[in-house]
């Protein structure tokens, strides 16, 4: 595989290392700030183009939901990226051959999707697997958001699970573009909160066959 800077070599240890020990990894500059430039930019140039659909629920996608989620998403597809957004994906490669060299998840594939919330739209609390398909292992959240504040709203809340140490115990991460979430897709339910402002991000799933 291609040589990888000690850099991202960290980031990713810290990802890893994260979500085995809390449940969850977050690596804040998992792209830098003109990356999340030019990928905010090419989301608002396809929305304009009107490929974005309202987000459905369900692996077949087919229920439109307002009151359960909000945004409206359009699927990356390699055969049609643009090179910010190729370098995006390569980026991705790069993780799941990282996570498979030192976790042995067998992980082979990445599906995402850019993801808009309007002003006021949420995503109530779910989890990412569905009932009929558990091949989703890791989901992974990338936001595009410059300049967000607490005060905007629009955090994402992990639930992260009762265990015999504690209750169940919520944990609330501010939308800030370039920084990574990564969490394993069939045991963290988790939620959108509204934002007073439009609300940007890529998410995907690591997927197993
Ligand atoms: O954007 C986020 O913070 C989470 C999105 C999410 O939960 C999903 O698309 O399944
Ligand atoms: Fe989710």
């Amino acid at each position: 595989m291609d040589t990888i800077d000690e850099q991202t070599i960290q980031q990713f240890e810290t990802i890893i290392e994260g979500i085995l020990t809390s449940g969850y990894g977050i690596a804040d500059d998992f792209l830098t700030g003109s990356d999340v430039a030019a990928l905010a930019d090419q989301l608002h140039q396809r929305k304009t183009a009107g490929q974005f659909r309202a987000a459905g629920i369900g692996n077949q996608q087919l229920t439109v939901q307002t009151a359960i989620r909000g945004d409206e998403i359009l699927w990356l597809d390699s055969t049609t990226a643009t090179s910010a957004e190729s370098a995006f994906l390569n980026r991705i490669d790069t993780f799941i051959a990282y996570v498979n060299r030192t976790c042995y998840l067998g992980l082979c594939e990445f599906e995402c999707h850019y993801a808009l919330y309007p002003t006021g739209t949420f995503y109530k609390r779910h989890l990412d697997q569905f009932r009929t398909d558990s091949r989703r292992k890791l989901s992974v959240i990338c936001y595009l958001n410059t300049y967000w504040k607490e005060a905007d709203g629009g955090q994402l809340v992990l639930y992260l699970p009762a265990n015999e140490q504690r209750s169940e115990q919520p944990i609330t991460i501010n939308p800030t573009g370039g920084r990574l979430v990564c969490f394993e897709s069939a045991r963290l339910e988790h939620e959108v909160l509204p934002a007073t402002r439009e609300r940007l991000s890529i998410t995907g799933w690591l997927k197993t066959a």
